[in-house]
């Protein structure tokens, strides 16, 4: 892409990284000797911090790759009035049931992943590609990265296939 441009978004929510198993997995060969518990099965929240950048090889008449003001309108749903101050939670989470029964009055995310800053970069990622592609500017207009910042410390990025 010749030209990219990045807009920032932010989002206070909730999740449990269901999944995590520091003594299993890629890194476990990474561990020191004492295992740790697994912070993150624990129900906590994050500051998500968001980077989108889309690109495209030619400006359009407005000398602009697409006005920040869009890209902000097509997440907005999702960023403003779904994600934010709500609880993400993964359908597939051993304790999804007990949540829904309990806990449907609040504001849920319900999404089929384990909520990492990883797997949040994709779904943020795919949703802008699907509205640009019914917009029908999919063939001008590319999705570049989506950045995820969980925290101060740690990142995500998620690039498309
Ligand atoms: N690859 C990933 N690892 C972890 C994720 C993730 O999304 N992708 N998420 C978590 C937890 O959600 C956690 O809240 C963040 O973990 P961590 O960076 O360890 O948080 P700390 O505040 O403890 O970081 P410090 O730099 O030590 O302050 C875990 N891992």
């Amino acid at each position: 892409m010749r030209y990219e441009i990045t807009k920032r978004f932010k989002f206070e929510a909730g999740h449990r990284v269901w999944k995590q198993n520091l003594s299993s997995g890629k890194g476990a060969k990474l561990m020191a000797d004492e295992i740790p518990p697994n912070p993150c099965i624990n129900i906590h929240g994050h500051s998500y911090k968001v980077e989108v950048t889309v690109g495209s090889d030619k400006l359009n008449e407005q000398e602009m790759v697409i006005d920040f003001y869009h890209i902000k309108s097509a997440l907005k749903d999702l960023i403003d009035n779904q994600l934010d101050h709500s609880f993400i939670i993964d359908k597939n989470d051993p304790l999804f049931p007990k949540f829904k029964e309990n806990f449907g009055f609040l504001k849920l995310t319900v999404v089929d992943f384990c909520p990492t800053a990883e797997a949040l970069a994709k779904y943020i990622y795919d949703f802008l590609e699907d509205k640009l592609r019914e917009a029908g500017l999919l063939d001008e207009i590319k999705v570049v990265s989506v950045t995820i910042w969980e925290t101060e410390t740690g990142k995500a990025v998620y690039k498309g296939k």
